[in-house]
């Protein structure tokens, strides 16, 4: 059964700090927010967990495998080399929306994400014991996103196309099932799941189809860590393209 551990990550105090002492330029802003996702997505990711941008002045990472030392290093290590710092939330929990509920009350309840005292909040509890399927991870893409679109469409409609099949996605999975979808580019979904069957992500993709005509595969994958998961729902992935399948369901990867 999963035991997925998030992290909620949140720039501390940042929309007073976009504008003092007066607007901020945008590419600056761009520009911190994406070195600052790419410091996190390394390192978490040379410990197992996986990074998610969502709106960049909060992130979301699946960080079984950090314990509470690796959560402070990461808050040290932003916090002298950033004009910002960061607040990190901790829950664990079977089904991933229930963690990042927890994650995300943890930091509400030490103060407002405007709040020029709370600083460097770090709250929760990480996991203790670790099994195989702790984490569950689907890989989702679309069929034939570069003939259908890319090489068809100007770049601002394929986005449409691929943003609406996400839209739709991202809100089935999180509202029938609990489960966490983020974008990560190209024609690619990463969603952190509880355990479901293979007809959960049959309908979810019939689901998509009929609502906004986006055709998807996926891959699935458990394991200790979200890397691990990830991988095996990358090999799964490449099942359904060889296999011509919708879903592939690729239990554990060590
Ligand atoms: N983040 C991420 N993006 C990927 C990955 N694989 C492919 N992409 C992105 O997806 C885009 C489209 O590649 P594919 O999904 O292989 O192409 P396709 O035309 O949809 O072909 P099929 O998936 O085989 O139907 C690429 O340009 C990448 O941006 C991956 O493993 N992770």
């Amino acid at each position: 059964m999963t035991n997925t551990q998030l992290t909620l990550v949140q720039i501390d105090n940042y929309g007073p700090w976009t504008v003092t002492p007066e607007p901020r330029r945008e590419m600056d802003l761009q520009t911190l927010q994406s070195r600052l996702f790419a410091d996190i997505a390394q390192f978490v990711g040379h410990r197992g967990g996986y990074a998610f941008f969502t709106r960049f002045d909060n992130m979301v990472a699946v960080t079984n495998g950090l314990d509470a030392d690796d959560h402070r290093l990461l808050q040290e290590s932003t916090g002298n080399r950033y004009p910002v710092t960061v607040s990190l939330g901790i829950a664990v929990d079977a089904n991933p929306v229930v963690a990042l509920e927890q994650a995300t009350e943890h930091l509400q309840h030490a103060g407002s994400a405007q709040d020029r005292e709370r600083r460097e909040v770090l709250a929760g509890t990480p996991v203790e014991a670790s099994a195989d399927d702790d984490v569950a991870i689907a890989h989702f893409d679309v069929n034939d996103a570069t003939e259908k679109y890319t090489d068809r469409l100007n770049e601002f409609d394929s986005f449409i196309q691929i943003e609406q099949g996400y839209a739709t996605l991202m809100r089935h999975l999180r509202e029938e099932h609990g489960g966490l979808s983020f974008f990560v580019g190209g024609d690619n979904i990463i969603a952190v799941t509880p355990d479901l069957d293979a007809d959960a992500y049959r309908s979810a993709i019939d689901h998509v189809e009929e609502t906004v005509g986006v055709d998807l595969k996926v891959g699935v994958g458990q394991g200790e860590t979200a890397h691990d998961a990830g991988m095996a729902a990358k090999h799964a992935l490449e099942e359904c393209r060889h296999r011509g399948t919708v879903v592939e369901m690729n239990e554990s990867e060590s």
